[in-house]
């Protein structure tokens, strides 16, 4: 089994055991939605989208000690345009406290990271704050990406489509995902290469789809990049979260 088929596998039964206990009515949400589209129609800036991720499956632990709410804080002050935040507790050892807290600290859009398979997964995200969800198409048939697309927009939801080639990325544009993710990162082998943001910039239609470039981005180089290749905002995890000094991080990476 591949790492994305055992997370898969724990998700069914997170969905299982949601469904049993967890019922949107008796948990509204109380805070409206912010919109991380609007953010980037305001203007051509490069958009840093700063993820809280304490440990990754390909990576182990990355750093266990920080306090969500003092790095979200950190990251807005540092002019982060949305902060995206694991959830998954066995693989990135993430939780909806988490998400809660980091809602609770800015005023950006949250972003929430989990393997979403089910429409309780969105409920539930929703529930706790989430602006936005991501829906990963490797994991998704194109029936249920539709579905589970279409249940988040309902509930007012900007939702991340995620692709890491070409017959993924027709799936997202077929369902009209406006925030296409393109993760350098294959989630089957780990292995991370910057060219599939470049390949892939080709098909966009970048007058009505925002290209995110996710996964693997360390360097000042490595932003020009995609940048260069075109996308409109970068989503940064690791490098981010295994800083010591995050002010010479953002200025070292954005230069
Ligand atoms: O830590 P990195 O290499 O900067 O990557 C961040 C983000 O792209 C990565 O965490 C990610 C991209 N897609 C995902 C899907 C699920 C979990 C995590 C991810």
């Amino acid at each position: 089994m591949t790492i994305l088929e055992q997370i898969l596998a724990v998700k069914k039964q997170e969905v299982t055991e949601l469904k049993q206990t967890f019922d949107l009515a008796e948990h509204p949400r109380l805070t409206p939605i912010c919109s991380f589209i609007e953010r980037c129609q305001a203007n051509d800036q490069l958009k840093v989208i700063a993820e809280f991720k304490r440990a990754s499956p390909s990576k182990g632990t990355i750093n266990a000690k920080l306090d969500p709410k003092e790095q979200a804080q950190i990251y807005q002050e540092l002019g982060a345009s949305m902060i995206s935040v694991l959830t998954d507790r066995q693989f990135f050892q993430g939780s909806y406290q988490d998400l809660a807290q980091v809602k609770q600290t800015v005023e950006l859009p949250i972003l929430n990271k989990n393997f979403i398979i089910d429409e309780i997964q969105i409920d539930h995200a929703y529930s706790y704050g989430a602006d936005l969800i991501l829906l990963i198409v490797a994991s998704l048939t194109e029936e249920r990406l539709k579905q589970l697309y279409d249940h988040a927009k309902k509930l007012g939801l900007e939702v991340l489509v995620e692709v890491h080639d070409e017959s993924e990325l027709k799936a997202a544009q077929a369902i009209g995902a406006k925030l296409i993710g393109v993760n350098n990162r294959d989630l089957k082998t780990f292995k991370v290469d910057l060219a599939v943001t470049e390949r892939l910039t080709q098909l966009i239609n970048h007058d009505r789809e925002i290209l995110i470039s996710e996964s693997g981005l360390q360097t000042a180089d490595d932003v020009a990049r995609v940048k260069q290749a075109g996308a409109k905002a970068i989503l940064v995890g690791e490098t981010l979260m295994r800083s010591a000094d995050l002010e010479k991080t953002f200025q070292d990476m954005l230069k």
